[in-house]
């Protein structure tokens, strides 16, 4: 309400506008951080596909979305645009992780990383699936067992049970079992998100000159990052000694993960200490954790909204598509559809293809831009257009599948393939920026849209799930992002149980 009246009186928007004030810059500022989303789609909706430019506290955001500019974003230089300085920004790993200080430019210290995730981890999921589906079915009943009674009923905060879940699932693919067994470990694991969310962004709100000393202080008293850093350096030791008498001919142990893959991808020519190889993982660890455990949340409150699905979905997991998608780890066409569709409705970003300008740039309509704006995409208003996706605001949860699919899986009518041809969670495009652009789109999406689907499956299978409070508001938007509430409860009832909330 406040950024509807503060928008009223302001009928021009851009953040470059000469008629743009220091006051009101800042003020439009500090709006962004309450009503972030709301303030992109306004500016998405005036510009009309246009690039468009809104001010954020410290910095001026230029929007593109028609697909020659976002691939002109692609193919600029490294040098110039850079996801690096974007995330290094946004994560502060200097007071988050133990000192990781990255290059703002991408590739000089290697890129090894990429391929450990896209082709490493990605091939090793199946092989993987087994000890994640013990490990989902064990910690959910646990996690279950200790949330609050009511009237009989368990209620689950949902989102931290799915943070708690995703630590346990992640654990396994990053570090093999020996270290995520480990308690302490795994506390400092789950605690490291939140840490590195707060400190991060009081870092970012506050004058530049006070960041080491306030930034000094939160990273002493939030320890997590210690926890885990201590904890993995020793491991990645081994590892590398482990690696260099393999090298030299002798018999060492295999080992399946992340801290691994990482260690065999790394530049040969200056190979990665234990250090920088237990930074990369920490950084690894808090994207995949955060938006992991948030779209699997938002994935099951929409089951809990849109009860018609379960059907389909269960008929789906429990026939011969499971088993096709334990072995690849890809497939099952309705689920995958309906996680894009709640993806698309409620993504964790509404901004994506973040880069860090760092020399002069323009696009080529004579958009220019200075050192230290960002260009990005505004993903969450793209998947609301009309223009991609008919009657873009309707939950219609199998609109991504072939109708003929939907017809062979239900006998009603009342679901519809809404898209012109189907598509999949992990397909990339202009019109589907979850996973950002081109070159650098996601590596680890096959793994991400694996866990979700078997958070997912272990739900469908085993329970009825119902919202405590299905009309009170699920989410809080922060600058870019829709993060949905702890206290956002859900029972769990073994299903053929009749809940009584
Ligand atoms: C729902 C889960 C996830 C979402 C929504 C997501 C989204 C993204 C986005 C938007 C980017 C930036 C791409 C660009 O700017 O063009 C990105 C990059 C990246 N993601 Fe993910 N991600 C997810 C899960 C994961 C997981 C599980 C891993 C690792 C196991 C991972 C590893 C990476 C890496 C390494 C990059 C940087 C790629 C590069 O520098 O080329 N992500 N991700």
């Amino acid at each position: 309400k406040i950024y509807d009246t503060w928008n009223d009186l302001n009928t021009d928007r851009t953040c470059s506008s000469n008629s743009r004030t220091w006051l009101r810059k800042h003020l439009d500022g500090w709006l962004y951080l309450l009503a972030g989303p709301s303030i992109i789609q306004r500016s998405y909706n005036a510009a009309k596909t246009k690039p468009f430019d809104i001010c954020v506290p410290n910095n001026r955001l230029v929007f593109v979305s028609e697909p020659k500019h976002i691939k002109e974003v692609d193919s600029a230089s490294d040098k110039i645009l850079s996801l690096h300085a974007a995330t290094k920004t946004m994560l502060q790993p200097k007071y988050t992780m133990t000192g990781f200080n990255w290059l703002d430019e991408r590739g000089i210290e290697g890129i090894g990383f990429v391929k450990a995730v896209r082709t490493l981890l990605t091939n090793n999921i199946p092989s993987i699936i087994p000890d994640i589906q013990r490990a989902i079915s064990d910690k959910f009943s646990a996690l279950l067992a200790d949330h609050k009674s009511v009237n009989g009923v368990r209620h689950s905060p949902v989102y931290p049970m799915i943070v708690k879940l995703t630590v346990e699932i992640n654990a396994l693919a990053f570090f093999g079992k020996d270290v995520s067994t480990n308690k302490e470990f795994r506390s400092a694991a789950l605690h490291f998100i939140e840490d590195t969310l707060l400190i991060a962004e009081i870092i970012r709100l506050l004058p530049k000159f006070m960041a080491p000393i306030i930034g000094k202080l939160l990273s002493g008293y939030l320890t997590s990052h210690k926890v885990i850093f201590e904890a993995l350096v020793p491991v990645a030791e081994q590892r590398l000694q482990e690696t260099d008498l393999r090298r030299r001919g002798l018999k060492v142990e295999n080992h399946s993960d992340c801290i691994q893959w990482i260690i065999d991808t790394s530049p040969k020519k200056n190979p990665w200490t234990a250090t920088r190889v237990i930074h990369e993982l920490m950084a690894l660890w808090f994207g995949s954790v955060h938006a992991i455990g948030t779209t699997t949340t938002f994935a099951i409150q929409d089951l809990c909204l849109h009860p018609e699905y379960v059907e389909p979905l269960r008929t789906e997991i429990e026939g011969p598509a499971y088993t096709i998608f334990e072995s690849t780890a890809q497939g099952l066409p309705l689920m995958d559809s309906f996680i894009k569709e709640s993806a698309r409705l409620t993504p964790l970003e509404s901004i994506s293809t973040r880069r860090q300008v760092l020399g002069p740039w323009a696009l080529s309509d004579g958009t220019k831009l200075d050192v230290g704006d960002w260009v990005v995409t505004p993903a969450r208003s793209i998947m609301r257009d009309p223009i991609y996706y008919p009657d873009p605001l309707h939950f219609e949860g199998f609109r991504f599948v072939d109708q003929a699919v939907i017809n062979q899986a239900t006998s009603t009518e009342c679901f519809k393939a809404l898209q012109s041809k189907p598509s999949s969670l992990i397909d990339t495009g202009d019109d589907w920026q979850m996973w950002g652009t081109g070159r650098m789109t996601c590596p680890g999406r096959i793994y991400a849209s694996a866990a979700i689907k078997l958070m997912l499956s272990h739900v469908l299978r085993n329970y009825d799930c119902q919202l405590v409070n299905p009309t009170t508001s699920r989410y809080y938007t922060w600058r870019s992002t829709t993060l949905p509430k702890s206290s956002t409860k859900v029972v769990f009832s073994p299903r053929e149980a009749v809940a009584v909330l």
